[in-house]
């Protein structure tokens, strides 16, 4: 669950019934004297929603009885992991973040909340079913959200991404995302339902368009890979949710063999359903581990997840260390630009230094101050650096004192995962030396 997720417990539902009264008539007693409801049965688990929508979010939502009703704690960690995403990308000028979801549904979920938790942001939502199309104008509609949440009748044979294909449009999407159908065949349901895979908070109610695709997911998904690499640069982070780790090692597969380098990958846990995200970018701009791999992973995800962007070094030191250590380091590194970091709102780590720091190579291992001698081999680099495109590269290092001393290198934005790995390896030994 989401650190930032309010239901790792589960609510009162006798006092939530209170608040959507609809709620009451499917309480019934738990065996630890709680009140609880029936979450196998459909209604009920409408009404839950519902009624969770309107008491933490203030959205009203109805929800058809013959389509997929959304489970509110799992769709609100997609929703809060893509606010991870949002805040540690570059803004837009005008702050406005546009997102895409594909298959939307008759809730239309995610734009809902998305709406709701962030002022800035607005959505394409497109489906290919006709209920859940004319549901989900409704339901923006019922929560006054028309002007921020564009909801779109798709075709099945068109592309997933066929807005972004549109070719004269210079808009730049924040993020697609989507929760798409998890089967391949009616048969896969009926198997699935019979062997009681699924948990009773995920009791199916959907309609087949909703729960099946030609391929299943991770061939919805494969199509997405694909399209992206069609227009690239038209969103910052493609992404989609996964039921299945077989699809997610799919997923990533393809991405590797298409040079993706740039991904992310985070777990959805509610009870004893597991989900995954995948997230890839065609843009320069890395995000930190805690938002791109899974903590704690088990050795079949820990061979998935992208390589490190965040890199953490203990300091030795057994007397107290004084921060402006770490700024005089960084100050010498040669053609280094340096600027204090600016601390987001969002944003309540206390380190007492933060530092970005840009480079547009390597001055400082041996190697660079070897070749820095010899002015051909000088300008051979830069020649071969501006013929590649390489910009400039950033990274952060905040000096944080928690427990001990500890340096935390981010890498922010570039193309060179070695430059950042060696840039950390000497600052951290630099000031090791020192201290
Ligand atoms: C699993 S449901 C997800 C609904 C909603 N986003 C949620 O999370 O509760 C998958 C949705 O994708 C829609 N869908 C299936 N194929 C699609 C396609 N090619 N383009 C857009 N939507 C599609 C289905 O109609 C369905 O509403």
């Amino acid at each position: 669950m989401h650190f930032r997720n309010p239901y790792k417990e589960p609510p009162d539902f006798a006092i939530l019934a209170e608040c959507y009264p609809k709620l009451r008539k499917y309480l019934i007693p738990g065996h630890d004297g709680h009140t609880t409801i029936n979450f196998w049965n459909n209604d009920a688990q409408r009404a839950l929603t519902e009624a969770l929508m309107l008491r933490d979010f203030s959205i009203r939502l109805t929800l058809p009885a013959e389509r997929l009703c959304p489970p509110v704690p799992n769709r609100l960690n997609y929703i809060l992991w893509l606010q991870d995403i949002v805040r540690h990308s570059p803004a837009t000028l005008d702050g406005t973040v546009r997102g895409l979801d594909v298959g939307t549904g008759a809730s239309a979920i995610y734009p809902l909340l998305g709406c709701k938790l962030e002022s800035k942001w607005t959505f394409i939502a497109t489906d290919i079913d006709k209920t859940s199309y004319e549901s989900a104008l409704l339901n923006v509609a019922r929560n006054d959200l028309q002007e921020r949440i564009k909801v779109q009748l798709s075709d099945a044979d068109a592309p997933l991404f066929k807005l972004l294909a549109v070719e004269d449009s210079s808009t730049v999407f924040s993020f697609t995302m989507c929760n798409p159908p998890f089967y391949a065949t009616a048969e896969e349901v009926s198997r699935s339902t019979e062997m009681k895979h699924l948990p009773p908070n995920a009791v199916c109610t959907g309609a087949d368009v909703e729960m099946i695709t030609d391929g299943g997911e991770a061939r919805f998904v494969r199509l997405m890979v694909e399209e992206s690499l069609q227009h690239p640069l038209r969103c910052r982070w493609y992404t989609s949710m996964l039921g299945k780790l077989s699809s997610l090692m799919e997923v990533v597969d393809d991405l590797k063999s298409n040079d993706v380098d740039n991904y992310a990958i985070t777990e959805f846990t509610q009870g004893q359903t597991r989900r995954w995200a995948v997230g890839w970018s065609f843009y320069r701009d890395r995000l930190p581990d805690w938002i791109a791999r899974i903590g704690n992973p088990n050795p079949t995800i820990q061979g998935l997840l992208p390589g490190r962007n965040t890199v953490i070094q203990p300091l030795k030191s057994k007397t107290y260390c004084d921060p402006r250590v770490l700024m005089g380091v960084i100050n010498e590194i040669k053609d280094a630009s340096v600027q204090q970091k600016q601390t987001a709102e969002w944003d309540d780590s206390d380190a007492p230094l933060k530092l970005i720091v840009e480079v547009t190579g390597d001055t400082w291992s041996r190697k660079a101050r070897r070749a820095n001698k010899s002015s051909q081999t000088k300008f051979n680099a830069e020649m071969e650096k501006w013929e590649k495109g390489i910009a400039v590269s950033v990274f952060s290092v905040e000096w944080k004192n928690d427990g001990g001393s500890l340096l935390v290198f981010q890498w922010i934005r570039g193309e060179d995962r070695a430059l950042f790995m060696s840039f950390s390896s000497y600052v951290t030994r630099k000031v090791q030396d020192i201290i």
